[in-house]
């Protein structure tokens, strides 16, 4: 058991279709607590650092693209193995093949333009998690 944080962010298409509530409620309703929150606009420099790992992949242009769609929510949420279980709640990365129940399963599809938009990023460890909080939060400690 682990008292831990991780990064949420609602991607562009979360926004646009109306789904900050859900997905704060969603956090709330299993006890969560918010430690920050915002909304913003993704900049090519926190996309490069954000998706590190995915700078050189041919579908990099892609996820570009989708992050700038229009607005995101960063937030900050907090608890007891909050990051493997937002996970499991977020569901699988192909909203399509996300078991329904879960923020991606439920409000996630597929698109006619191809582009991958699955509502919802979290952190996948710890390290992932204080690193990507000082992306979107500089101002955290
Ligand atoms: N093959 C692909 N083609 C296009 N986009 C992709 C592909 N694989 C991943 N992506 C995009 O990159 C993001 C990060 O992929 P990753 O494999 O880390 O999935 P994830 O951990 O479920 O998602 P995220 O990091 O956004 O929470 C995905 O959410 C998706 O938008």
């Amino acid at each position: 058991m682990t008292e831990e944080r991780t990064l949420i962010l609602v991607k562009p298409d979360g926004v646009n279709q109306g789904h900050i509530g859900e997905v704060i409620t969603r956090l709330e309703r299993k006890g969560y607590q918010i430690e920050a929150l915002k909304v913003t606009q993704a900049t090519d420099a926190q996309l490069r650092q954000h998706y590190i790992d995915k700078v050189d992949k041919p579908f990099f242009p892609e996820i570009e693209s989708y992050m700038h769609e229009g607005p995101i929510v960063a937030l900050v949420a907090s608890g007891t193995n909050v990051i493997s279980v937002f996970r499991r709640m977020a569901g699988q990365t192909n909203p399509s093949q996300a078991a329904f129940g879960t923020i991606r399963g439920d409000f996630g599809r597929d698109w006619p333009d191809g582009l991958i938009r699955n509502v919802v990023h979290s952190s996948d460890s710890v390290e992932s998690a204080e690193r990507e909080i000082k992306i979107w939060f500089a101002e955290l400690k």
